[in-house]
C-alpha cells in the first residue's frame, strides 16, 4: 500500500507511515500490528488481563506462539509432554500456562513436541511469518532482529501484548531516523556480527535511544539475510528501538517457499514484490544522525566488560579505567573489570576461558552453525574448556545442520550438540555458567549474572567462540583459518550483485520475479513438511533514593530469575537482587535500598542516563511499584522501559538538564522528601518550593492523571481499526492468515470478528465513551 509521496521518506518512514490508523495532535498513533510473536516469559499476565476482561484474541490468523527461554535444550527423544519435560516448577508453570492460554485463545503453537519449535526470532523469519513492510512486535527486546526485512520490528512489555492481543494495535510515536553506513568490503575473519559490536562501541548502548536505525552501505547489502538478522538483532544493544535494512534480491530469494510467505509465482507473490521494492530510503531523505563506518576497519571483535558496549579488537588489551574520559565512566569500567575478573594492560587472547556457547536468537542459525564448524572442524576443543556447547534457533535449523553433517563435526571437536531453546543466553533455564566461570558466547548481553549469578560473558562472533574453543583462550580466528572465515556473505548459490537492485523499471521488476528457485534447501525447508482502571497517578510525595549509576539495565532492576512468575506482583523483594543481596541472602548495607529513609523511598533519582535499557521486561516496572516505587527520576530511559512504567500508573520523568537534576538528587541524598506534581508538572522540595518543572506527553498524563486503560480506549477506535484491516485485506491479502495459520473456512479477505467494545481490560464496563 504504498501511498503517494510528498517529501523524500526514509525505510521506516513509509513503513510506519503505511500502518497509522489514527493520528492526535500531540503526536500519539495508534498503529496497526501485523505480526504479533509471543512466548511463554511475557505473555501469561497478558493473558490474564484478556481473560478477566472476557476479552478474544482479535487477529490468531497474524500471531504465532513458541516456548523458547524455559526449555531445556536436552534430547527430546523421550519427549511426552511439559509437564513431564521441564523439571524446575517455575518453569514448567510458565509453559504449561502457555500451553493453556493457547488452547482457550486458539492460537498456532510450536511447542516442545513441533520441529519448527525454536527461539522466537529464529522461527519467525525461518517460517515466512516475518514479511518486509510489515509492523512485527513480540513482548521481547530482540524483535528488532525481524527488522532485517524491511519490517519495522520491535520489542514491546506485556501490557502491551495484552492491548495488541486485544485489538491488534498499539499507542506509540515517531520514532528518530537514525543511519548506521557501512561500506567497503568485510576483511576475511570479520562477521556481522563484529559490525555491529563494532558500531555499539561507537554510538553507545544509548547511542539509538528513540531512534530506529537503517543500515545501509555496500558491506550491508553483501550480507545474507542470516547476517543481516544478527545485525539488526543488536539494534537494541545499541538503545534503538529498532534496526532496519532495506528489502532486496537477497531477501526476496530468502522469502522464496517459506511456508508463510506468498505462493512464489502467484500474483499475491509478485504484488508483493512491487511494493517491498518500493521500500527504500528516498533519495535526499532526511536523518536525525548519521553514523559511517568503513568495514575494512573493523577487527574481530570481542567484549572485556559488563554492557555491549564495552567491546575492543582481539588484537588490543584490557582497558585501564583511569584511561576514560569521566568519574562515571572511570566508576563504571572498574565496576565492570572487577567483576569480570581481569586486569588493565592483560592482552585479550591471554584471556582464558572455561566455556563456550554457541547460540542464541543473534547467532544460531544454519550459516551460524556452518561457519563456526568450518573452524573446529577435524580439531579437538582445548582441555581447559569445561563445556563448550552448540544450541540451534530452531528445530529445522537443527534438522538442516544434521543433514550437513555440522552436528557430527561439533561432536567430534568436543562440542555439546543440543536441542533447540535461548539456552545459556539468559539462563532460565538448566543451561547457565558458574559463579567466576568465564564464557566465550555467540549471545547479546554480557550484563553482570546474565548467563547465571557471577558469570562472566565475553560477546563474540560464532567463528571467534569457536576459534576459543579450539585455543582455550580468547583467540583471534584470523590466525587459525585462513581460508574463508567470512560466514555472513550473501548465500554463494544466489550470485548476487553486491548493489542492490534498483527496481525502478517493470524490466527490472520482471528480472526480480524471475529469480530462479534455491536450489539449496533452506534451513525450514525440511517442512515442507489488569483491572481496567489504572491507579490514578497525580500528586506523589516521599523519600527518593539516590542512584548514581549509568546504563541501569532490566536484569539489574529484575533478574531473570525472577521472571518466571505468573503474576505481576510480589516482586517488590527481588527487585535490584543482586545490587541488593548477597549471594547467601543477607543485605549489602551500602546499597541505597538498604539503607534508612531509603527503605522507604517512593521515587528513585537516578543521576545517569538510559535507567531501565536491555530486555523488555515489564517485571523491572512491577518490582519498582511493588516495592513502593512510583516514579522515576533521570536524564534518559531506554524506550521499552518508558512505556512499560506508563501502563502500570507509574511516571519516568525526564530531567535532561543535569545541574536541575542534581539539585533534585542533593534533596535526596539529604534524606529529604521531595514531591511529584504529575498535574502541574513540577518537582518541588519538602517545604513546596520548585526544584524542576517538566515535560510529559499530554495523552500519557491524561492516562495517568485519570487512571485510563488504554486498551479500554483503543477499543472505542473499532470502526477505525476495521476499515484499516479491510483497506490492508485488499492492499496485502498476503498478511490475512496464510497457510497454517489461516482459519476458518474463508476465501478472499479474511472477516475477522472483532472482540466487543468497550470495557477495561479487567472486566469492568466502562460507562460514557472515554476521550481518546
Ligand atoms: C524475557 C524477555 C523479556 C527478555 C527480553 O526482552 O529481551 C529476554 O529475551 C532477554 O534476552 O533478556
Ligand atoms: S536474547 Fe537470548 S534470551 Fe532473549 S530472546 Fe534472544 S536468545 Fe532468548
Amino acid at each position: 500500500m504504498p501511498s503517494a509521496d510528498r517529501k523524500p521518506r526514509t525505510l521506516y518512514d513509509k513503513v510506519f507511515q503505511d500502518h497509522i490508523i489514527d493520528e492526535r495532535d500531540d503526536g500519539t498513533i495508534l498503529l496497526y500490528i501485523d505480526r504479533h510473536l509471543v512466548h511463554e516469559v511475557t505473555s501469561p499476565q497478558a493473558f490474564e488481563g484478556l481473560r478477566n476482561a472476557k476479552r478474544k484474541v482479535r487477529r490468531p490468523d497474524c500471531t504465532l506462539v513458541t516456548t523458547d527461554h524455559n526449555v531445556p535444550t536436552t534430547p527430546r527423544k523421550n519427549f511426552k509432554n511439559v509437564g513431564q519435560f521441564v523439571e524446575e516448577a517455575d518453569s514448567r508453570t510458565q509453559c504449561l500456562t502457555l500451553e493453556d492460554n493457547v488452547k482457550e485463545f486458539g492460537l498456532t503453537y510450536f511447542g516442545l513436541g513441533d520441529k519448527r519449535q525454536g527461539i522466537v526470532h529464529i522461527i519467525g523469519p525461518e517460517q515466512g511469518f516475518t514479511l518486509p513492510g510489515t509492523t512485527v512486535v513480540c513482548g521481547d527486546s530482540h524483535t528488532s532482529t525481524h527488522g532485517a526485512f524491511g519490517a519495522l520490528a520491535f520489542g514491546i512489555g506485556t501490557s502491551e501484548v495484552e492491548h495488541v492481543l486485544a485489538t491488534q494495535t498499539l499507542i506509540t510515536k515517531r520514532s528518530k531516523n537514525m543511519r548506521i553506513q557501512v561500506d567497503g568490503a568485510l576483511p576475511p575473519g570479520v562477521s556481522s556480527k563484529d559490525i555491529i559490536l563494532h558500531a555499539i562501541g561507537v554510538i553507545g548502548t544509548a547511542g539509538g535511544t528513540g531512534g530506529v536505525i537503517e543500515y545501509c552501505g555496500s558491506a550491508i547489502r553483501g550480507l545474507s539475510m542470516e547476517a543481516r538478522m544478527s545485525i539488526c538483532n543488536m539494534s537494541i544493544e545499541a538503545g534503538a528501538r529498532a534496526g532496519m535494512i532495506a528489502p532486496d534480491e537477497t531477501t526476496f530469494k530468502y522469502l522464496q517457499g517459506r511456508p508463510l510467505a506468498p505462493k512464489l509465482d502467484s500474483l499475491e507473490w509478485k504484488t508483493a514484490i512491487k511494493y517491498w521494492s518500493s521500500l527504500k530510503t528516498d533519495e535526499g531523505a532526511n536523518f536525525d544522525e548519521d553514523v559511517f563506518i568503513d568495514a575494512k576497519e573493523i577487527i574481530p571483535t570481542v567484549s572485556w566488560g559488563t554492557s555491549p558496549q564495552d567491546v575492543i579488537p582481539i588484537t588490543g588489551v584490557v582497558p585501564n579505567p583511569d584511561d576514560f574520559p569521566t568519574e562515571p565512566a572511570r566508576d563504571s569500567a572498574r565496576r565492570a573489570l572487577e567483576y569480570m575478573g581481569l586486569t588493565p594492560g592483560t592482552p585479550m587472547e591471554d584471556i582464558e576461558v572455561d566455556k563456550i556457547f554457541i547460540g542464541s536468537c543473534t547467532n544460531s542459525r544454519i550459516e551460524d552453525l556452518r561457519a563456526a564448524a568450518r573452524i573446529v572442524d577435524g580439531k579437538r576443543i582445548a582441555l581447559n574448556i569445561k563445556r563448550a556447547m552448540v544450541v540451534p534457533g530452531s528445530g529445522l535449523v537443527k534438522m538442516q545442520a544434521e543433514s550437513e553433517g555440522l552436528d557430527k563435526r561439533f561432536i567430534d571437536a568436543g562440542f555439546e550438540w543440543r536441542e533447540a531453546g535461548c539456552s545459556m543466553c539468559l539462563g532460565m533455564n538448566p543451561d547457565i555458567l558458574s559463579p567466576k566461570e568465564r564464557c566465550a558466547s555467540t549471545s547479546n548481553r554480557n550484563f553482570e549474572g546474565r548467563q547465571g549469578a557471577g558469570g562472566r560473558t565475553h560477546l563474540m562472533s560464532p567463528v571467534m567462540a569457536a576459534a576459543a574453543a579450539i585455543v582455550g583462550k580468547l583467540a583471534d580466528v584470523r590466525k587459525l583459518a585462513d581460508e574463508s572465515v567470512s560466514p555472513s556473505k550473501a548465500h554463494p548459490k544466489t550470485q548476487l550483485d553486491p548493489e542492490v537492485a534498483d527496481v525502478s523499471t517493470d524490466d527490472d521488476l520482471e528480472r526480480l520475479l524471475d529469480l530462479p528457485n534455491d536450489s539449496q534447501p533452506h534451513a525450514n525447508s525440511a517442512t515442507a513438511s489488569p483491572s481496567g482502571a489504572q491507579p490514578k497517578f497525580t500528586t506523589i510525595r516521599g523519600i527518593a533514593a539516590p542512584m548514581e549509576r549509568s546504563n541501569v539495565d532490566t536484569d539489574a532492576i529484575i533478574p531473570k530469575q525472577f521472571l518466571k512468575t505468573i503474576k505481576r506482583t510480589g516482586l517488590g523483594t527481588a527487585l535490584f537482587y543482586a545490587l541488593r543481596f548477597n549471594e547467601d541472602g543477607t543485605e549489602k548495607p551500602d546499597f541505597v535500598l538498604n539503607r534508612e529513609p531509603y527503605r522507604h523511598a517512593k521515587i528513585l533519582v537516578v543521576t545517569g542516563p538510559n535507567f531501565g535499557c536491555g530486555s523488555s521486561r515489564e517485571h523491572a516496572p512491577w518490582a519498582l511499584l511493588d516495592y513502593g516505587i512510583t516514579c522515576i527520576i533521570a536524564p534518559s530511559y531506554a524506550d521499552i522501559f518508558f512505556n512499560n512504567t506508563f501502563k502500570n500508573g507509574m511516571l519516568p520523568l525526564v530531567i535532561s538538564d543535569q545541574s536541575i537534576l542534581l539539585k533534585i538528587a542533593e534533596e535526596s541524598k539529604a534524606g529529604r522528601e521531595i514531591e511529584v506534581d504529575l498535574p502541574n508538572q513540577r518537582v518541588n522540595d519538602a517545604s513546596g518550593n520548585k526544584l524542576a518543572d517538566f515535560e510529559v506527553e499530554e495523552f500519557r498524563k491524561h492516562c495517568l492523571v485519570n487512571g485510563l486503560d488504554d486498551i479500554g480506549l483503543t477499543m472505542q477506535m473499532e470502526d477505525k481499526i476495521r476499515s484499516f484491516e479491510d483497506r490492508r485485506s485488499i492492499d496485502t491479502p498476503w498478511l490475512d492468515g496464510s497457510g497454517y495459520l489461516k482459519r476458518g473456512n474463508r476465501s478472499g479477505p479474511v472477516k475477522v470478528e472483532a472482540a466487543p467494545i468497550p470495557k477495561t481490560n479487567r472486566g469492568e464496563q466502562l460507562g460514557e465513551p472515554l476521550e481518546w
